[in-house]
């Protein structure tokens, strides 16, 4: 191989080093030489000196000269010498060139034997591998294979060990049979000889029953009698109901008038704290309100005793008066006493339960499910117990008399399919606010809509605008609505009761039945209305409040109009001619006018406080009560209508 060092040999060989040492001796001598004549010619002075000095120069010039020829020869023997050492190194070099090719080619050769090599080498290798795993695929086979082999074996193994102890047990199983035989074996020759002892018994049974099967005989007679008598009398029974329910519909008929029963609610904790607040020492009724003292009973009860107004219920048996009792001091110091004794339908004392109230007002109630329209509205000042007696507390016990109401009307409904009844039963629950009608039943916070009353002449039913009619499917569902309408009742706060309703609110409950069988078709309704508190003006405190005055003098104005419409009813009962009822005089008359009119039933509740301070307007209910329960106002009737049975 040629390397670029020996391609070019001249630069450092001796021989190019020999020719260039004259080369710049030359350059250099001929140089120094010119400058020298060149200086003299332009500066020397010329002097006789000078023509000696020329004669030397000329014979040093002359032995350069031959310095220089011998140079050239020297030269030219060297360039002779070069170019054949030249052609030497290039021949050296063609056969580097040659061997170099030479070598490249075999190099090429050995690279392809070398791929091909190789190439077989990887075909080999692929081979060995596919060998190899098939070979490992065959023992993990085997492997797998030896392995069920052995659990096989291990089973067969837990078999047998199985057999060779239920072998075991059979054999024990087959000693104790063998001994029980031997046993049985005794005891069936001991049962043989008690049969034969209780056959003997039996045949003298048998001849004691046939002797008692005559009197037997003579038994089931007898027993079949009674059990057709027992019949016969719950046929009597179930008959007598329906008579007993139609006459209790002539005597509520025959009765005519509105009847009102009174309630009078129990004294409350917070009553009797209240009422100390004003007559005992404050102090004390601070540390009872703050929890930090608590009345002793004795004191408790003496509390309540001041609390508490005179009220007598002096009708034990039939439970109809109460007689309130007041002692005051006159002017003069002297004791002025007062006693009023009322009579109404029913007086209910504080101990009385919802379900006792109920009781009272359930046939009415059920009286919707014949076709009547019925009206049961609660009177009363703040705080008497209005809302608690119709709408009542969250448990079973303190239901009130419009969940009670509905559930009842419900199970008459449902009671009646039997005899082909199907009732269809909606509701509506409105608000009379300062003689405006609120749907409780609405959508929005607060109901903007305007709400028109209207009576239909020929059906005898009341229609308002705009109000959400519910269609009622059961008592649960009634129980939420009752909820929804609580939370959007309009709620103030009077000095008389801290949660005081200010206005009146209306639940109608409508039904319409139709019976299949009998071709009849009835529609009544349910009006169940807890007033607004009935107290004058300067007890509720607001005459400083100008909303709350407002509020006042509409709930007095609607209560006064009922008190009108009431005695002009009574009036027109008593037969003063075509007396006008004056119906439209507020929201709550107009709504209630089929209710209230001679075609309906209609019950009042006067809720009273049993409190002292209250004494003054428990006496306004007790005459208001009084003037409504001696109203007749005609006689109910019934809704129906007769069409062809389906
Ligand atoms: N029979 C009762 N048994 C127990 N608590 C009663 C009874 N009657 C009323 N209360 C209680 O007396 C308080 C006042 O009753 P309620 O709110 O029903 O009076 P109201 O006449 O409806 O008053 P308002 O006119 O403000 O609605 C309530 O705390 C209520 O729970």
């Amino acid at each position: 191989m040629v390397t670029s060092t020996s391609s070019y040999p001249h630069a450092t060989s001796p021989v190019l080093s020999r020719i260039t040492t004259p080369a710049r001796i030359l350059r250099a001598t001929p140089a120094s030489y010119l400058d020298g004549p060149s200086r003299r010619v332009s500066h020397p002075p010329l002097d006789l000196s000078r023509t000696t000095t020329t004669a030397a120069t000329d014979d040093r010039f002359q032995s350069l000269q031959e310095q220089i020829s011998n140079i050239e020869t020297a030269r030219a023997a060297d360039a002779a010498r070069l170019d054949s050492e030249l052609a030497q190194e290039r021949a050296k070099r063609s056969d580097l060139q040659a061997s170099h090719e030479a070598l490249s080619r075999e190099l090429t050769a050995a690279k392809s034997q070398e791929l091909a090599q190789r190439k077989e080498l990887f075909l080999a290798s692929d081979e060995l591998s596919a060998v190899r795993q098939r070979h490992e695929r065959e023992v993990s086979e085997l492997q797998a294979d030896l392995r069920k082999k052995d659990r096989e074996l291990r089973e067969l193994n837990e078999d047998l060990r199985m057999y060779q102890g239920d072998l075991e047990r059979e054999r024990e199983t087959v000693k104790g049979l063998k001994a029980t035989i031997a046993q049985q074996a005794t005891a069936q020759l001991s049962l043989t000889a008690q049969i034969t002892a209780m056959q003997a018994e039996k045949t003298a049974f048998q001849a004691e029953y046939d002797r008692t099967a005559g009197s037997r005989a003579d038994l089931a007679l007898q027993l079949e009698r009674t059990l057709r008598r027992c019949e016969e009398l719950e046929r009597e029974a179930r008959e007598g109901e329906t008579v007993r329910r139609k006459l209790h519909n002539m005597v509520q008929e025959l009765k005519g008038n509105i009847r009102v029963f009174c309630r009078v609610r129990p004294v409350l904790r917070s009553d009797i704290i209240s009422n100390a607040a004003l007559v005992a020492s404050t102090s004390l009724v601070e540390e009872i309100t703050d929890g930090t003292a608590s009345p002793d009973p004795e004191q408790e009860a003496k509390m309540r005793e001041e609390a508490m107004a005179q009220l007598a219920y002096p009708d034990r048996l039939d439970r109809k008066e109460i007689v309130v009792c007041s002692s005051s001091e006159s002017a003069t110091g002297q004791e002025r006493k007062g006693e009023w004794q009322f009579t109404f339908d029913k007086v209910f004392e504080p101990h009385s339960t919802q379900s006792e109230v109920f009781e009272e007002i359930s046939q009415l109630a059920q009286s919707c499910t014949d076709g009547y329209n019925v009206c049961v509205f609660a009177y009363g000042q703040t705080g008497s117990g209005k809302s608690f007696t119709m709408e009542g507390g969250q448990t079973e016990a303190t239901a009130g008399m419009i969940p009670r109401a509905v559930e009842q009307v419900f199970r008459v409904a449902d009671e009646l399919k039997t005899k082909g009844w199907q009732y269809k039963m909606e509701g509506q629950f409105l608000e009379i606010y300062n003689e405006t009608i609120n749907d409780l039943l609405g959508k929005g916070e607060f109901d903007k809509k305007k709400h028109e009353i209207k009576h239909e002449a020929k059906t005898g039913r009341t229609t308002v605008t705009d109000v959400n009619v519910v269609p009622l499917s059961s008592p649960t569902q009634v129980r939420t609505l009752l909820q929804l309408a609580q939370g959007r009742r309009t709620v103030a706060a009077t000095l008389m009761n801290e949660r005081s309703s200010r206005s009146h609110s209306v639940f109608t409950l409508r039904i319409r039945g139709e019976n299949a069988l009998t071709g009849e078709s009835c529609e009544g309704s349910l009006n169940l209305v807890d007033l607004a508190g009935s107290e004058r003006l300067e007890k509720s405190g607001a005459a400083s409040d100008k909303d709350r005055l407002k509020e006042t003098q509409s709930i007095n104005k609607s209560l006064s109009a009922l008190g009108d419409v009431i005695a002009a009813l009574g009036e027109k009962g008593e037969g003063k001619g075509d007396k006008h009822i004056p119906y439209r005089n507020s929201k709550l008359t107009y709504l209630l006018q089929n209710s209230l009119s001679g075609n309906s039933k209609t019950l009042m509740f006067l809720n009273l406080s049993p409190l002292a301070t209250h004494l003054n307007e428990s006496l306004c209910s007790l005459r208001f009560a009084t003037k409504v329960n001696n109203t007749s106002i005609g006689t109910a009737k019934k809704q129906t209508a007769k069409h062809a049975p389906s």
